[in-house]
């Protein structure tokens, strides 16, 4: 099998996308998912999106993470195959797709970034240390006082296992605040069993979260993450967190052809 590959970047969220318009590619192939994502015998990604028809958007967007395993909503991911999508000519300026959890629409602008609308999110769980939330996926958001030389893979690694969230366990997210709606986030992906350079459904999450818990009134959210800097916009009426926006930028990186 032979397939051009196109890889790209949200903040450090890097990704393999695959063209499967044509349908051919081997979707329940965990294994071979796996080794392409892998950083030494394979392409090395985060993640693995497919890009396939869907009669009512403009196109579907399927999700793996870098375990092989198909998965819920990536924010970074979703970012990047609208920037996928326009290199495609599928798109110009903007984009309505289909992914795991519902339709999305996009907004490209001049210096590349991309504004990815995101789901509604009507139930915000608080408790005394941490809070959960689902923005497309699962996330646990806890705050820290210094995220340097914090030992988030081991800590994540722990929540992410713990009887809390079972078997599907959740993505972990520790956040610093820097000034009013300003924040710093690390964060642990489950799928990818590390800490990445940036998850946008968690920087979301975070958002949202420190907005829910009071840390800050404003409703445009700044966040540095590992990678970058992502930008979170929602407006909250009657108790549900609408109108939710992801903000930032998706690079193409480099594109080659696998053959096994
Ligand atoms: N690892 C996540 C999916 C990808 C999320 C992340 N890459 C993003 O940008 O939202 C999960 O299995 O819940």
């Amino acid at each position: 099998m032979k397939f051009t590959f196109y890889k790209y970047e949200g903040t450090g969220n890097d990704f393999i996308f695959i063209d499967n318009r044509q349908n051919n590619f081997p979707k329940t192939d965990v294994k071979r998912i796996e080794k392409l994502c892998d950083r030494r015998f394979g392409i090395g990604a985060d993640g693995l999106i497919l890009l396939e028809n869907d009669n009512e958007t403009d196109f579907k967007m399927v999700y793996y993470n870098s375990d092989g395993n198909q998965s819920s909503m990536c924010g970074n991911g979703g970012r990047c195959i609208v920037a996928f999508a326009k290199r495609l000519n599928l798109i110009s300026d903007q984009a309505t797709f289909l992914a795991t959890d519902g339709l999305h629409k996009a907004f490209v602008f001049e210096d590349g970034i991309i504004s990815l609308g995101m789901k509604d999110v009507d139930e915000v769980k608080i408790e005394s240390d941490y809070v959960f939330l689902n923005t497309g996926s699962p996330h646990h958001v806890m705050m820290v006082d210094d995220l340097n030389n914090y030992d988030v893979k081991g800590i994540g690694a722990k929540i992410r296992y713990s009887d809390l969230y079972g078997k599907a366990g959740s993505n972990v997210n520790f956040v610093q605040q820097l000034l009013d709606n300003h924040f710093r986030l690390r964060t642990y992906e489950r799928g990818v069993e590390d800490e990445t350079f940036s998850c946008g459904t968690g920087a979301t999450a975070a958002a949202i979260a420190m907005h829910a818990i009071g840390e800050t009134s404003l409703s445009h959210i700044y966040l540095n993450v590992e990678g970058g800097k992502l930008e979170v916009s929602f407006e909250k009426v009657g108790g549900i967190y609408t109108n939710v926006f992801l903000k930032g930028p998706a690079t193409f990186v480099f594109e080659g052809e696998i053959e096994w």
